[in-house]
């Protein structure tokens, strides 16, 4: 069997080389040629999965991207070839959540007030949106959120309109995918009139899809607002951001809020067990086997953190002004985007950290926000 592999995905050879020969490949740059001989494909966000990559490929079995988001495969001619297809639901979400709170500690610090007096809403509900909103009730901090699709079938969540939250919150985080389609629709969700409705000294973040945000409206927007903070981990037109943007944001990054080592070896063992139930395998490995083991530093908490603390202690895990500062030497270079994304050296979740004393002291709430705990 051959498996077409994007290079860029961990772990890849201790799960998949039992099951045939590997061909790692540069997944922006994958063409017909290279997969016409493939009996499974295995992808990322960065390559289009559609007729013109397959069409001279007359034996694929499977085809699978180690993403949450699908708006890079065409799943309607997938189905039309009965190719079957998975993604990874949810396999990066911690990921995600946590690098939204730490974003929002670090502009709490930069703008010298406290991320527990701002409310946040969360756009789009769903496994990204719902792990920001678990740090923040973790912490304490206020959150609205909005989905309709989820409203409309019963979720029995609270949900607000996105204009009802535009104009209640002052931190606004967009978590929803990519469509283009429907009334749910999300390119340009954020455009002009909305961006201009924006409250004094919000905070802004997209960490979903850079065409969420109409990205020149929001230079034009933030260049008459310098009230505006920005996070922008998403861009429209990857992996040339535009430069103005780039330099107007408090915050930027090259789409690696997902890219904990957690996450993306979940997103490559969901593959991994998908085809193995296809082949009717059991599924041996799991995520022990892939990951270091978690850190024991004995950090001992025996007081609750200050903001300033907490910030410290999530810096510790995952130092963000490090990705921020290299971003901004290499964005304009041309093949620096990916390669910054692929020797993204790994990040670790808040859970790879053990602090003693978690249970008392009035710090269990580190334990929800994802610590975790080792009692004496
Ligand atoms: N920056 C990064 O590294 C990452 C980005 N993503 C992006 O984030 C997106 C969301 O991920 P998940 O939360 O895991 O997906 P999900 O499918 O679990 O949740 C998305 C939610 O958005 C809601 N939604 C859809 N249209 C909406 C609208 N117009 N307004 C409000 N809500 C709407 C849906 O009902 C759903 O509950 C992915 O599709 C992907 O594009 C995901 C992981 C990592
Ligand atoms: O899961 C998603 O959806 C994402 O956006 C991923 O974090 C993107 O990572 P790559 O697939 O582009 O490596």
């Amino acid at each position: 069997m051959k498996l077409v592999v994007d290079e860029n995905m961990p772990y890849v050879q201790q799960l998949f080389a039992p099951m045939g020969d590997i061909v790692a490949v540069n997944g922006r740059k994958l063409d017909a040629a290279t997969v016409a001989d493939a009996d499974v494909l295995l992808v990322r966000s960065v390559t289009r999965v559609n007729e013109a990559l397959l069409r001279d490929n007359h034996q694929l079995q499977f085809v699978g991207s180690a993403t949450i988001g699908t708006d890079h495969i065409d799943m309607a001619y997938l189905a039309s070839r009965n190719i079957p297809f998975t993604n990874a639901p949810g396999c990066n979400a911690t990921s995600v959540g946590e690098y939204v709170f730490i974003a929002l500690l670090e502009l709490a610090a930069k703008f010298g007030t406290s991320l527990k007096q701002r409310k946040v809403g969360i756009v789009g509900a769903g496994n990204t949106g719902s792990a920001v909103a678990k740090c923040l009730k973790a912490y304490g901090v206020s959150t609205v959120l909005c989905d309709p699709p989820k409203a409309r079938n019963g979720d029995s969540r609270e949900f607000a309109s996105l204009e009802t939250l535009l104009a209640d919150c002052d931190v606004i985080t967009l978590h929803v995918p990519l469509t283009v389609d429907g009334q749910d629709a999300t390119f340009h969700l954020l455009d002009e009139t909305r961006l201009r409705s924006l409250r004094p000294d919000t905070w802004l973040i997209n960490a979903c899809r850079g065409e969420v945000i109409d990205n020149h409206a929001l230079i034009s927007v933030k260049s008459e607002r310098s009230d505006l903070a920005l996070v922008m981990d998403v861009w429209e037109g990857e992996p040339n951001p535009i430069k103005a943007l780039v330099d107007m944001a408090d915050i930027a990054t090259p789409h690696i809020a997902g890219y904990s080592l957690e996450g993306r070896a979940r997103g490559t063992l969901m593959l991994y067990q998908q085809l193995q139930q296809m082949m009717g395998m059991p599924a041996s490995k799991s995520l022990d086997d892939l990951l270091p083991k978690r850190w024991n530093p004995r950090l001992l908490m025996n007081a609750a953190p200050t903001e300033k603390e907490l910030l410290s202690l999530c810096r510790f895990i995952y130092d963000l002004r490090d990705d921020d500062r290299q971003f901004r030497k290499i964005h304009q270079i041309p093949g620096e985007f990916d390669n910054m994304r692929k020797n993204h050296r790994h990040r670790r979740e808040f859970s790879a950290l053990a602090l003693e004393n978690l249970s008392g002291y009035g710090v269990d709430w580190l334990s929800e926000l994802g610590f975790s705990g080792v009692h004496r």
